[in-house]
């Protein structure tokens, strides 16, 4: 795999807290990449670590085939960790302008086709105090992006937005994947934007990875078996524990090859079958699968 950044046994402990508990991960170059996981799953330490802001414990990760905190390399980065802060007595064109000019980009940043691009023209004049979380969030992702960096590391990038907001917000990182080949990587909760922008994701639990792969693997590899049978007391007996009743029908856990020796078995038992299809998980059920432990209390670092 061609990775723009190759993560190996990352660990970050704050006092008795493990935030990253031995994560190794590859992260391929080009497409947009979902960070997912509970509160306190890591998320957040992960890309402080990767962008150079806190050092990690122990453990080695490579960004743009460089150790972390390579210089050069943090200039090809764009990023919004957590809801950006900006001076409240600035417009948000001097925002992104005083930005720009700390990159010494200010000649060349198109900053009102920047505005425009995060739907902010109209406010583009008045003071950030007065702006909402969702327009804070607009603006951190124009600054992010208004580099044309080649790598974007975004957490949470549409909390706090509208429905439509979060539509443009998604054509915008797409967009920019598919055009110009930037690679995007994307914490959120949004499990279903997350399903519908993201090319692959990676689900931490508890400072460890959890799962990785395309919504579609991930999707398939938890996939069931759904039955319509009568009655369903009767095919519960014969499945045990693999079935799990869902309205009038009944999910089972088996291997795909064990599809045709199940019904014969139904059949033959004189159970009713009126339907038989394999349904794959959402990443929603994915997640909720994956991150079952508890994550809220976080291991003491000096457990193994
Ligand atoms: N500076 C810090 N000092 C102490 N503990 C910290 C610090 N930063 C993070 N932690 C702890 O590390 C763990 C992971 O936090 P992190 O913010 O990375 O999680 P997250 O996955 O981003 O969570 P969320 O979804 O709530 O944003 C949490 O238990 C958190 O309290």
């Amino acid at each position: 795999m061609n990775a723009v950044i190759s993560i190996d046994n990352l660990t970050k402990t704050f006092g008795e807290v493990r935030a990253l508990n031995g994560l190794s991960l590859e992260i391929p170059k080009g497409g947009v990449y979902g960070i997912l996981g509970p509160n306190g799953a890591g998320k957040s330490t992960l890309f402080r670590v990767l962008l150079g802001l806190i050092e990690p414990t122990t453990g080695h990760a490579e960004v743009m085939g460089y150790p972390i905190g390579h210089t050069p390399t943090l200039r090809q980065i764009g990023s919004m960790i957590e809801t950006p802060r900006y001076p409240a007595f600035m417009s948000a064109r001097e925002c992104l302008l005083w930005l720009a000019t700390a990159h010494g980009q200010a000649r060349e940043v198109d900053i009102d086709y920047w505005l425009d691009r995060v739907g902010l023209t109209e406010a583009a004049h008045r003071k950030v105090r007065g702006y909402s979380v969702g327009m804070m969030q607009r603006l951190g992702i124009a600054a992010a992006l208004m580099t044309r960096p080649d790598l974007v590391i975004l957490d949470e990038p549409t909390s706090g937005m509208d429905p439509p907001g979060i539509v443009e917000i998604r054509g915008l990182i797409r967009d920019l994947v598919e055009t110009d080949g930037v690679t995007v990587i994307v914490a959120s909760h949004q499990l279903l934007e997350v399903q519908r922008m993201c090319d692959r994701v990676a689900i931490l639990n508890r400072g460890r990875l959890a799962a990785e792969g395309s919504v579609a693997e991930l999707s398939q590899s938890s996939a069931h078996l759904r039955l319509t049978a009568s009655p369903l007391a009767k095919v519960m007996d014969i499945v045990g524990e693999a079935g799990e009743i869902s309205g009038d029908t009944i999910l089972v856990n088996i291997r795909r090859e064990d599809t045709a020796g199940l019904i014969r078995h139904l059949v033959m038992e004189g159970i009713d079958v009126m339907e038989a299809q394999w349904v794959g998980a959402d990443l929603e059920a994915i997640f909720i699968a994956e991150t079952r432990a508890p994550s809220q209390v976080q291991e003491p670092a000096h457990a193994v």
